[in-house]
């Protein structure tokens, strides 16, 4: 079958190359396929039993002209016995079927999802989340039909014609080759225009993505697009996205509807063919009527899977345009793989080193290069920089959301590729600078921190750290919801019900990105106070927006550019007047400048 043009989403080659990969991605549809198969030929052959039994009925039962109502009945019976345990046959063989190919598909989204999962962040930054959803639902959505009925016709609809085909070359060998040679402009045209149709089922897939990323984008930066007023422009994108898809979705609907329609004008070609040849020979043929009547009637049952194989072609190439998408994410290499024989993190808390380590983001120039300095065990040291000078990235790479592309990140003297990946993230927790929260309570969401923490353990978690009091302020307490994304609390009440969740987890090694937005005031001294708390007794390595925070940290390092360019204490750093002296006096006048206003 044909090859489709790839791009980066797609896997690339023939029809049949992807199928068969697609095939071997899902064990769940091969379990008992073999006997779903025998089921679907057995209701197929039914099919062709009943033209013979009535060439039998009327040759043997109306024979001499007398009707024989013994052997019309046996015949008869015969008749619906067979139709009977065909429909039973084929009912059976649809419902296996149907519940294997669900099996599948649920094992093919969930093992996309957790392969999704296991792709650095390097991946999930460069690929948007509409894209990366249509993959794991629509996509494979498309796979549907074809499993359920589309890739099992193939063998019967194929068996069937062919058994037809000698069933009409037993009663009658030139009217058959009348058949075949109707029917074999119709095999012709279905070859150019199954090509067409995968190039057209490929190009549906790519505009789904590309809808699933404009409405993910547009409803969730709805208050940005009202506040800004550019409601317009943005249903403009909307729409014109809609109309995209819609013209391939039509143009895969149109050549799907030329297929059939061509099918079904051919099976009528070939029936007034075969009747005007067989009326040509008239009786000198030297058929019985019975003979003749079982002869149409195979012609039919040969006719009928070629207008479904039109049908099975479309589910076919719908099929195999999901699965490129899908095959071609199960592809990503993970790149930050769990290692073959993961180390554990020694206990208590661990030194943290970053050796001569440079980065860049897919298709970007590098947001670190040649970065190297030490955490000591238990030390507490700040990163400061400008915005966009690669701090967020270094926290990510300690964390080992993504491998560096050059250089080491050793925690505990242990290098984190070599790390278990249980034992890093039970050791090593990361609080970012928005952090996420899940559309529950505060309760749940804290819970996340150690699922078999107590509702004493969470609020204890949250007194610990100096916020009983807003924990107290809240009328439903832990059970209060907190909105999508967390949108029912502010910014600094986000950043404390994640802190509770890392003190809940109980690490060794803490990675915090403060919070950019401002606080108020009340918010902002619990979370100084939390702050200091929590990392009290731990290596922690803050991100710090507010350069209160840089002040009492054991060490400052400073980043300009992507480049270590200082490190030491706040006030040795602030004395030589370079690069953190100017942060830290823009600083202080913004701040005395808010305060002021
Ligand atoms: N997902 C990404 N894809 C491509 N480039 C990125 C990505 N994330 C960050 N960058 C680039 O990497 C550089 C460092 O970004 P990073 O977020 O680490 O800076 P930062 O110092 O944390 O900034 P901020 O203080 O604003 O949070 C910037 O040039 C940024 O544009």
């Amino acid at each position: 079958m044909n090859a489709v043009p790839a791009d980066s989403d797609t896997l690339a080659g023939s029809t049949w190359a992807v199928l068969r990969r697609g095939f071997a991605v899902m064990p769940e549809i091969r379990e008992g396929l073999a006997l779903t198969i025998t089921l679907a030929m057995a209701g197929g052959f039914g099919k062709l039993a009943i033209p013979v039994l009535i060439q039998l009925l009327f040759d043997q039962g109306l024979s001499s002209g007398h009707l024989d109502t013994g052997l019309l009945l046996r015949l008869g019976a015969l008749v619906a016995v067979v139709v009977v345990g065909t429909t039973l046959i084929n009912w059976l063989s649809l419902v296996r079927l149907a519940s294997a190919s669900e099996r599948a598909l649920c094992g093919l989204r969930v093992g996309a999802f957790a392969h999704v999962h296991r792709l650095s962040v390097a991946y999930h930054s460069a690929e948007t989340r509409g894209k990366l959803v249509s993959r794991v639902t629509s996509d494979v959505e498309t796979l549907s039909q074809f499993l359920q009925w589309g890739g099992v016709a193939w063998v019967v609809n194929g068996a069937a014609m062919l058994a037809a085909l000698v069933g009409m070359a037993y009663y009658d060998l030139w009217l058959t080759l009348v058949v075949v040679v109707l029917i074999v402009p119709l095999v012709v045209l279905i070859v150019v225009l199954t090509k067409r149709l995968g190039v057209a089922h490929s190009a549906v897939r790519s505009r789904v993505a590309d809808l699933l990323t404009v409405l993910s984008e547009t409803i969730q930066g709805a208050a940005v697009i009202r506040a800004y007023g550019i409601t317009a422009p943005s249903l403009r994108r909307t729409r014109s996205t809609i109309h995209r898809w819609r013209d391939t979705k039509t143009r895969a609907g149109y050549l799907g509807g030329v297929l059939f329609s061509l099918a079904e004008l051919f099976a009528a070609i070939v029936v007034v063919g075969v009747v005007a040849v067989g009326l040509a020979i008239g009786p000198s043929g030297g058929h019985t009527a019975g003979e003749l009547v079982a002869f149409l009637l195979l012609v039919t049952v040969f006719l009928g899977p070629v207008t479904q194989f039109t049908q099975v072609i479309d589910y076919t190439q719908n099929a195999a345009a999901g699965w490129r998408r899908v095959l071609a994410l199960l592809d990503i290499a993970e790149d930050v793989a769990e290692p073959a024989d993961g180390r554990q993190l020694p206990s208590g808390p661990p030194a943290v080193a970053v050796r001569e380590v440079t980065f860049g983001y897919p298709d970007a120039a590098p947001a670190l290069t040649d970065v190297s300095f030490e955490v000591p065990a238990g030390r507490q040291v700040v990163l400061v920089g400008a915005t966009g000078s690669g701090k967020t990235t270094l926290t990510k790479l300690i964390a080992r959301l993504a491998d560096p592309d050059q250089g080491v990140v050793l925690i505990g003297g242990v290098d984190v590729r070599e790390i278990a990946t249980a034992s890093l993230r039970s050791r090593v927790v990361v609080v970012p600078q928005d952090p996420f929260l899940f559309d529950t309570t505060i309760e749940e969401n804290v819970r996340y921190g150690r699922p078999s923490a107590t509702r004493a353990d969470i609020e204890r978690a949250f007194r610990d750290l100096g916020a009983g009091a807003f924990l107290d302020s809240l009328p439903r307490g832990l059970d209060t919801p907190v909105g999508q994304r967390g949108e029912s609390l502010s910014a600094g009440e986000r950043q404390l019900v994640a802190l509770a969740r890392a003190h809940l987890a109980d690490p060794a090694c803490l990675i915090l990105d403060e919070a950019t937005s401002a606080v108020d005031p009340r918010i902002e001294l619990t979370l100084i106070e939390a702050l200091r708390r929590l990392t009290a007794g731990r290596t922690s390595l803050t991100v710090a927006h507010r350069l209160a925070t840089a002040e009492r940290a054991d060490e400052v390092i400073v980043l300009d550019g992507g480049r270590l360019v200082e490190r030491g204490r706040h006030d040795e750093l602030f004395a030589a007047g370079g690069v953190y002296a100017g942060l830290y006096d823009s600083w202080r006048r913004a701040t005395a400048g808010g305060a002021a206003a």
